[in-house]
């Protein structure tokens, strides 16, 4: 990340779940390198909030461990540490307890007092969603001592249950909060390689003429994870694949591939865009579900030469359970630009690689002139977007072969993150919303409407797979690519999932 020039204001930085798993993952170190590139506030406080019994030495020691082992800079106990650790403090508080509540108050006024400017508050709330309503009634109360227009809430996924829920939530959201005081957080709109997709779509005159019906034959999106459930069996028995990560992250790629271009980088018209996408997407009815969508979940096997359990083995999972550790889904645009062109995405843990990737197949040239023996080596051209752990373009075309006939075959092109801008660099998902939230720039955070609309596109399935069990499962082994229904799912359409070589 660049040094910064302009910085943020005096901020007060209260998590909620300060203690969990979250925080010492990834919103400390985020902030940690934050300040390590200069771009904290002058004057910031960092204050975890849990039931947990920490004194302020044992709490900063914690997240010390967590930069240890999740931070991109693992530095070691130095100076920077030293100042950057004495913005930390801990307050042991029940979030249920509303007297409680008046400690933060107290917190705020302290070091309004100290810093001699009222400062921005952000209320971070890294709890589990059943927490978030009562939490933020709340909150409301907290503001009422502040300045409204310097409070920020940030609210993690997932974002509701349901569309009900999700509708609820907001709704109560918007009754205690103006709008611009939320940021609901979807990390993956932070991910360096996907905020290139609006570069790489926007900011070139190359790809916007092709990107339409006219030359995309279809896109396809993959996240797949190379780790199982792990501890989360609690939380995931409530999600699943398709809650987990389609209606939130892998929505929001599609828009981002499928949006029309923005008149500017106003957080509200590239949400009025993004929207649009989601509202456009085709309703699947609940019985051609299974003609659009197939779920699996992992039965056990071995994951990289080690055991692995299936995900009913799991600590906290029902032996029966219905959930699904994978979801692929076809969904189709009923737009102008986009009429026809299918979008097939699939997401699932413990796949055969850690790959996040975008895959644009482009359509046949119009005319094939060249002599029809090499026509079994023609390729279609092909734009793959690597969002992680690679991360880099790479755009496939036909060349021709050097000798003296008229032999082609496919190449690629490829820009690397790596080669053009060195390695370790680039700020982590975290870091960029986090900034984003102190210096009160919403774009890539969530409008209410957009959640509600990718539920909407999600619900049929989820009502779909929750009226009718399945009874296939596990269907999939560990280190695979998913059930093979997932395969057919595309393959009936003339394609395959498209995938990169692993790294030796
Ligand atoms: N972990 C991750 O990688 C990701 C997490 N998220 C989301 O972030 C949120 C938090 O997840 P995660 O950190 O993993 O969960 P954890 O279970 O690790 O942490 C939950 C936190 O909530 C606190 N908490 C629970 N009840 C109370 C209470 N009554 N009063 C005060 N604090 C309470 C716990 O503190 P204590 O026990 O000390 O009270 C703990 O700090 C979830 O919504 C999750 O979906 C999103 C993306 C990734
Ligand atoms: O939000 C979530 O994302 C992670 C995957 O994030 P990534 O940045 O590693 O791709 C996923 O493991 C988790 O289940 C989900 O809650």
């Amino acid at each position: 990340m660049a040094e910064a020039t302009v910085k943020p204001p005096a901020t007060v930085i209260f998590i909620f779940g300060g203690s969990g798993d979250l925080n010492q993952r990834k919103l400390t170190p985020a902030l940690y390198n934050l300040f390590i590139d200069g771009w904290m506030p002058e004057q910031f406080q960092i204050i975890g909030l849990g039931r947990s019994e920490y004194s302020d030495d044992k709490f900063r020691t914690h997240l010390f461990d967590g930069i240890q082992e999740f931070s991109r800079r693992k530095d070691g106990k130095d100076k920077i540490w030293e100042t950057f650790s004495k913005h930390i403090s801990y307050l042991q508080m029940d979030a249920e307890n509303p007297a409680a509540y008046s400690k933060m108050s107290d917190e705020v006024k302290k070091f309004a007092a100290e810093w001699k400017t009222e400062p921005h508050v952000m209320f971070y709330l890294a709890v589990a969603p059943q927490l978030v309503p009562d939490i933020a009634v709340k909150l409301a109360k907290v503001q009422e001592c502040g300045d409204k227009q310097k409070t920020r809430v940030v609210v993690e996924k997932p974002f509701g249950h349901d569309l009900k829920s999700a509708h609820e939530l907001n709704q109560l959201l918007n009754s205690l909060f103006d709008e611009d005081q939320i940021y609901r957080i979807d990390h993956y709109l932070g991910k360096e390689t996907v905020q290139n997709i609006l570069a790489m779509r926007f900011a070139n005159a190359l790809f916007e003429p092709i990107w339409n019906r006219n030359y995309i034959d279809h896109i396809q999106i993959t996240a797949a994870e190379t780790v199982g459930v792990e501890d989360r069996g609690g939380y995931y028995e409530r999600s699943g694949a398709l809650r987990d990560m389609v209606q939130n992250h892998i929505l929001q790629l599609l828009c981002i591939l499928a949006m029309e271009a923005p008149v500017s980088f106003d957080a509200n018209e590239i949400r009025n865009k993004k929207v649009d996408v989601l509202n456009a997407i085709r309703k699947i009815s609940r019985d051609q579900v299974h003609a659009y969508a197939v779920r699996g979940q992992y039965g056990e096997g071995w994951m990289k030469g080690e055991k692995a359990k299936a995900y009913r083995q799991e600590k906290n999972v029902d032996p029966k359970s219905a959930i699904e550790t994978f979801a692929a889904a076809k969904f189709y645009i009923d737009n102008w630009r986009w009429q026809g062109v299918p979008f097939y995405v699939r997401t699932g843990k413990y796949m055969h690689q850690k790959t996040t990737i975008v895959s644009i197949e482009f359509k046949q040239p119009p005319h094939y002139a060249f002599p029809s023996e090499s026509a079994d080596t023609w390729r279609p051209n092909r734009l793959i977007i690597s969002i992680q752990p690679d991360m880099d373009i790479r755009l496939r075309f036909q060349a021709k072969r050097p000798g003296q006939t008229m032999s082609l075959n496919p190449v690629d092109m490829i820009f690397s993150y790596k080669d053009a801008y060195g390695a370790g660099h680039e700020p982590e998902a975290y870091e960029t919303l986090l900034l984003d939230v102190m210096e009160g720039n919403a774009t890539q955070f969530m409008r209410a409407d957009q959640v509600e609309a990718a539920w909407k596109v999600v619900m049929p399935i989820i009502e779909a797979w929750e009226a009718r069990p399945p009874v296939d499962f596990p269907n999939y082994a560990p280190n695979s690519w998913g059930p093979e229904d997932a395969e057919a799912l595309i393959a009936r359409d003339g394609h395959n999932w498209v995938t990169l070589p692993t790294k030796g």
